[in-house]
């Protein structure tokens, strides 16, 4: 088998980020054929060579958590292994968007009826994420935090914002402005089609004030994915066939089945890192 190209010089060239940004949100990039399919094929056999353990069942997926363990106040850091590096390390150099190297992995695992509900992602993390998708192409969704349409109601009706806690009170201080800005612009949802092989990467009020979640579902809806380039490629790569084929993947223009699993790498950056473990 190949080994992971590190060594070309394409590999390390910044992209020209601007270039694969989609939406009108702030701001979703998305990178189609961000590896090879010889380089997913080597991802998948080193994430299914590890022993069971390293998997950990949840109720609708299972992952493997990668780089340490990751608390409010940092990251008890264990060494990314090598294969793994090798993916961060482009994500690095070619993005450009991390003031450091990534150090944390959670490597997902979803059959095709399972999913991942609407979240953000913890305070812990540097708040640029990139995600890489392998296998099953799936829908993400990018919704707006409660906390935003709650805003933009209660400012229409005149009200004032009644504040829950003190830690989303701090939030909403230093958010203020982003948040009437946006009342200005559409605070609608979004969503983005992910191929094998592609990179998301997501930041600023994608990041902070809308929740990204995977619909526990095999049917995918199409109608708000912002990247219809991708769209038109999971058409063309599946024929519209027998709709009821268990090997097709696009039921029509507004829908496609999910037949297999789907593997993702969330790739993070945790700034703050416990050297001594003794200290945390
Ligand atoms: O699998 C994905 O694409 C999303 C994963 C995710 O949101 C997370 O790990 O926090
Ligand atoms: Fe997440």
């Amino acid at each position: 088998m190949m080994e992971f190209a590190d060594d070309k010089p394409s590999d390390q060239q910044e992209l020209k980020i601007k270039d694969y940004v989609v939406g009108d949100l702030a701001t979703l990039i998305y990178i189609p054929n961000f590896i090879t399919d010889s380089e997913q094929s080597q991802l998948l056999r080193h994430i299914y060579e590890v022993p069971t353990s390293k998997w950990k069942n949840l109720k609708n997926r299972r992952l493997q958590n990668w780089g340490g363990v990751v608390h409010e106040k940092g990251l008890l850091p264990q060494e990314l292994p090598a294969w793994l590096k090798k993916v961060t390390g482009r994500i690095h150099q070619c993005t450009g968007l991390f003031p450091s190297e990534l150090n944390h992995v959670l490597i997902n695992e979803y059959l095709p009826d399972q999913g991942i509900m609407p979240h953000q992602d913890g305070l812990a993390y540097f708040p640029v994420v990139a995600i890489l998708s392998l296998k099953s192409p799936v829908v993400i969704d990018f919704t707006p935090h409660p906390r935003l349409r709650e805003c933009a109601s209660k400012e229409s009706s005149g009200e004032e914002l009644t504040i829950q806690s003190k830690a989303e009170e701090a939030e909403h201080d230093e958010r203020d402005d982003g948040l009437l800005n946006t009342q200005k612009d559409s605070i609608s949802p979004c969503s983005l089609l992910l191929m094998p092989c592609s990179l998301l990467i997501f930041k600023d009020q994608a990041y902070s004030d809308y929740l990204h979640g995977i619909q526990d579902t095999k049917l995918h809806r199409l109608d708000k994915v912002v990247n219809v380039l991708e769209c038109m490629k999971l058409q063309k790569q599946e024929p519209f066939l027998s709709l009821e084929a268990e090997s097709n993947h696009v039921i029509d223009e507004t829908c496609f089945k999910r037949i297999d699993t789907r593997v993702s790498l969330t790739c993070r950056l945790v700034l703050k890192v416990h050297k001594n473990l003794f200290k945390f």
